[in-house]
C-alpha cells in the first residue's frame, strides 16, 4: 500500500518511484536534455530564472520578454524530443482518466536554484492535471492557496517522490524555496531535476 499526503488538495506520494525506475527515468530525461540543452528563460522583467529548462513532448514551456507561453521548439529551432516511455507510464499511473500529456517540462535545479510562488495556468484546459516528479535532491515545496497571499504548507520532495496538481488544487500557488545540497547521488554534476507533465491544447 503507498501512502499519500494531501497538501491543501496536491496529493504527494512520497517513494512513488525505486531508485532503479529512477534511473531509468533519468537515462531516458538526460538523452532529451543532450538533443534539447536546458537554458535559463528570461521573464516579462527580464531577469534570467535560476531554473535551467528544456523541455520534450509536442510542446515546450517557453518564457521571454513577451511572457510565458509554449513553443512547438527548442530556441534552437528544433522540435521538441518525445517524452520517454517511462515518463509517460507514471502519468498513466497516477492520472489514468487524464488525456495523454503534450508537455514534459524538465526543471534542472543545479546549487542555488529556486521557483517562486507561482500558479500553472499556461494550459488551455485546467481540468486536466499537473504530475510532478522529482529527482536528485531534496527540495522543499511550498504550498499556499487559490488566491495570493494567505497561509502556505512545505513540505520536502525527495527522489521518486511524485505529486499530482489536479482537480480543485489545480490553481494552487506553488514554488520551491530551496534545494538541499548533495542530499542524492542521482543526478550526474549533482542538483534536482524536477519534470511536470501537462496537456497544454
Ligand atoms: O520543481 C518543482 O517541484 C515544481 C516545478 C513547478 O512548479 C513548475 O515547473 O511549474
Ligand atoms: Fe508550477
Amino acid at each position: 500500500m503507498r501512502t499519500m499526503l494531501d497538501l491543501r488538495g496536491v496529493r504527494v506520494w512520497p517513494g512513488f518511484l525505486s531508485r532503479p525506475e529512477q534511473d531509468t527515468l533519468l537515462a531516458g530525461i538526460l538523452s532529451v536534455m543532450e538533443a534539447a540543452p536546458p537554458f535559463h528563460p528570461v521573464t516579462r522583467w527580464g531577469k534570467a530564472m535560476s531554473v535551467a529548462m528544456t523541455s520534450a513532448g509536442r510542446f515546450g514551456w517557453f518564457s521571454d520578454r513577451r511572457g510565458y507561453r509554449y513553443e512547438e521548439r527548442h530556441p534552437s529551432g528544433q522540435s521538441w524530443p518525445p517524452i520517454p516511455d517511462a515518463v509517460l507510464r507514471v502519468w498513466e499511473a497516477v492520472a489514468p482518466d487524464a488525456r495523454a500529456p503534450e508537455c514534459c517540462l524538465i526543471n534542472l535545479y543545479r546549487s542555488g536554484a529556486r521557483m517562486g510562488l507561482h500558479q500553472d495556468r499556461d494550459e488551455a484546459d485546467l481540468s486536466q492535471p499537473v504530475v510532478s516528479i522529482s529527482l536528485g535532491d531534496e527540495a522543499l515545496f511550498r504550498v499556499g492557496a487559490l488566491e495570493r497571499g494567505g497561509s502556505t504548507e512545505s513540505v520536502w520532495l525527495r527522489s521518486g517522490d511524485v505529486a499530482v496538481i489536479g482537480g480543485s488544487a489545480r490553481l494552487v500557488h506553488h514554488g520551491i524555496d530551496r534545494v538541499r545540497d548533495g542530499s542524492s547521488d542521482l543526478i550526474p554534476g549533482g542538483g534536482r531535476i524536477n519534470l511536470t507533465l501537462r496537456v497544454v491544447t
